[in-house]
């Protein structure tokens, strides 16, 4: 049975709470030359980067004259681009975006975002230690998200984090970007890994429909900016902090999706 109680393992026809019978993914890997890989999202699921989002967002609407939004209002819009953060957080302020004024609010936003990117965004509790706890049972750690890449090297950098990754993967690394399979497929083979040893682990449906589509493994972060139902469904497992995550439970997701 699983130590941890706070993993929530969404069903499939065979079960994880017996040991398999077979050698376990780290035992074959002891008699080959395979690596397994943990795939991160940055956005609400590595850091939380809410809190310098929103000082951005305020940052355009008061140039305006508009009322700056609450973090309880930017959250759940956090992951999909500052675009979309913007178009919302005007909407709500009675005001929506016209088509002239939306670029000139995004450069705005992104120059003050690039200024602040880690004022206030940390990592999520616990993320530091179970990254240290995977890279000890030998699994490579990657990025893929829908930040840009230059913007999400800076943010880990500027955190002290990217050393960690064998590859650091942006919405404008390859030609297309989550839910599409290249963009996650494309960060398992820059990390050097292949598609069979790799888990995702992120906190919407653009992650876990990203996995399924690259036919990877995904674990969907329960704290993160849209866990939606869909989200749960599609994701393999839910776990609800980080200390649940370990290597222990990312080899049997990888087990059984093989199996699958
Ligand atoms: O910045 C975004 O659009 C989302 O980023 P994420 O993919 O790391 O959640
Ligand atoms: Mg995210």
């Amino acid at each position: 049975m699983f130590r941890k109680t706070g993993v929530r393992l969404v069903s499939r026809p065979q079960s994880l709470t017996s040991r398999p019978a077979v050698p376990t993914r780290s035992h074959q890997r002891e008699n080959s030359r395979s690596v397994p890989v943990a795939v991160f999202d940055l956005d609400g699921t590595l850091v939380d980067t809410a809190p310098d989002l929103w000082a951005s967002l305020n940052h355009c609407l008061v140039e305006v004259g508009l009322p700056p939004t609450t973090l309880e209002l930017v959250r759940p819009h956090a992951g999909h681009g500052a675009k979309v953060m913007l178009q919302h957080a005007y909407t709500h302020a009675g005001h929506p975006l016209s088509e002239q004024e939306a670029d000139g609010q995004l450069a705005r936003f992104l120059a003050y975002y690039e200024a602040h990117i880690a004022d206030a965004s940390a990592p999520f509790p616990g993320v530091v230690e179970a990254m240290e706890r995977l890279r000890s049972a030998g699994y490579r750690l990657a990025v893929c998200t829908n930040k840009t890449e230059r913007l999400s090297r800076l943010l880990l950098d500027t955190l002290g984090l990217s050393d960690r990754f064998a590859a650091i993967c942006g919405a404008d690394t390859f030609a297309r970007r989550k839910p599409d399979p290249v963009h996650l497929l494309g960060t398992i083979e820059r990390a050097g890994a292949a598609r069979e040893e790799a888990i995702m682990i992120g906190d919407t449906a653009t992650d876990t429909d990203a996995a399924v589509a690259a036919r990877v493994p995904s674990i969907l972060v329960d704290f993160g900016y849209a866990p939606d139902e869909r989200a749960r469904r599609t994701a393999d497992a839910v776990i609800e902090t980080y200390d649940d995550l370990d290597a222990d439970l990312c080899d049997r997701l990888i087990e059984r999706h093989g199996r699958d």
